[in-house]
């Protein structure tokens, strides 16, 4: 599979590398023509609103909203969760997403960057050691969206139809499971 990653701004490197290690082929997306390219797209880490204001400066703001509802594959992690919640909260005023995930999120919903923090827990059945930076929460989710992982009592990974989103940066870890679950359970059929 060709996977893109949205390399405007955050950790995306991080996540071409996690895409070559699972098997599949890493593409920079930077323009409509690599967007148009891939088989799935994964939503790096990083600043949210920076990453809306340089879709926008790039022309790939709509041109992304379009691929998700036509129901290309795509993962988001952390800034990427935020990045596909419908609805969000404490975020700058009016701030945008691309959408498509049924679901409010809560910004900066476990603190400041000095309250990151690392944590195992139970994702879709299985132990995983996550990494937390400055990360969102899932506040409410709507009656189509599975929850894979809670922390604090929030769901912190969460999947509907061709959409998955985690708080946390599983592309900052050796464990690729959650890739793995992306390619396997999403993408796949598709
Ligand atoms: N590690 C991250 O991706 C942090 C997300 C960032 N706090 C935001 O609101 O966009």
């Amino acid at each position: 599979m060709k996977v893109g990653v949205l390399a405007l701004q955050g950790d995306f490197r991080e996540h071409l590398k996690a895409v070559a290690d699972c098997g599949h082929a890493p593409v920079d997306v930077r323009r409509v023509s690599e967007l148009e390219s891939v088989d799935a797209l994964i939503l790096p880490g990083g600043e949210s609103t920076t990453i809306v204001h340089l879709a926008q400066n790039f022309d790939l703001y709509q041109p992304i909203r379009d691929s998700i509802s036509k129901g290309l594959p795509v993962y988001g992690s952390c800034a990427g969760m935020i990045l596909l919640a419908d609805r969000i909260v404490d975020g700058i005023k009016d701030q945008k997403s691309f959408g498509g995930l049924d679901i409010t999120v809560r910004r900066n919903a476990f603190g400041r960057q000095v309250d990151s923090f690392e944590s195992d827990l139970n994702f879709n059945g299985k132990s995983l050691h996550a990494v937390f930076i400055r990360a969102p929460w899932v506040e409410e989710v709507g009656p189509g969206v599975e929850v894979l992982s809670t922390a604090a009592d929030h769901p912190v990974a969460v999947r509907q139809g061709n959409l998955l989103a985690t708080s946390f940066h599983p592309e900052l870890t050796e464990d690729l499971a959650v890739h793995r679950y992306f390619f396997e359970e999403i993408c796949k059929g598709r």
